[in-house]
């Protein structure tokens, strides 16, 4: 049986005087290609921000091979979140004055475990070695998301989360990405949880579910 490695359990999260998720329930297996799909305001940031430890639910718990984060001291849950994910953002997040190679090392600066070999192998994955020592700002889109995905893999992380990770991509670089990713996903043995409005997304995955309005719905098809 297929371990689970997340596992968010009747989240509920009240923003604003309204509740923004409603009983959110996922298990997440170590193995997990799932996307969750969903239009705007449907409440993804939020429960990837949620998944992901930068935020905590206001009733519900998420737990992360069984243990409940919630009962974490914010300094654990940092480092909890530093050891088991990768986080990858539409916006890619790259910091302007670090090189990609620098951007993507970044990871394993904070853990003080730098691993050099699989930087390499995954810039060599990602067609991006001839790259490394660039600054962002000479980077296409595509190549800024392939050093940010360099960056969430850095520390093999157990769960890979991204959010719109094409959202600025173009379609065919959007599939290129998604490749990409994939191929990558075996390599790290991560769990993959992409969160996106992005229908385009939909056939490429394992497990969709919608979030709409807040609520996790099964993928009707
Ligand atoms: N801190 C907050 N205070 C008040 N309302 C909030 C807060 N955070 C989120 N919301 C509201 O919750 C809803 C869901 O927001 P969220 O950003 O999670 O949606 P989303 O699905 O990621 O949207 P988009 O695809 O447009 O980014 C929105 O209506 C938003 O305005």
């Amino acid at each position: 049986m297929t371990e689970t490695v997340l596992e968010a359990n009747a989240v509920r999260v009240v923003r604003g005087g309204r509740d923004v998720i409603e009983d959110a329930s996922l298990s997440i297996p170590t193995d997990a290609q799932l996307l969750v799909q969903g239009p705007s305001g449907a409440g993804k940031t939020t429960l990837f921000n949620v998944l992901g430890l930068l935020d905590t639910p206001t009733d519900g718990t998420v737990t992360i091979r069984g243990e409940d984060t919630a009962s974490l001291s914010e300094r654990k849950r940092a480092k909890l979140r530093r050891e088991t994910l990768g986080f990858i953002f539409q916006d890619f997040q790259l910091i302007g004055d670090l090189t990609a190679w620098e951007n993507a090392a970044l990871p394993q600066d904070h853990t003080g475990e730098r691993d050099e070999e699989w930087l390499e192998t995954l810039f060599e994955r990602l067609e991006i070695a001839d790259r490394a020592d660039q600054y962002p700002a000479t980077l296409s889109g595509g190549e800024k998301q392939r050093v940010a995905i360099a960056r969430a893999l850095a520390n093999r992380p157990a769960i890979v989360l991204a959010d719109e990770p094409t959202g600025q991509l173009d379609p065919d670089t959007t599939e290129q990405v998604l490749d990409l990713l994939f191929r990558l996903q075996e390599t790290a043995d991560t769990a993959l949880v992409v969160i996106s409005h992005d229908m385009q997304l939909t056939p490429r995955f394992d497990t969709v579910v919608r979030l709409e309005d807040g609520r996790i719905r099964a993928d009707p098809t």
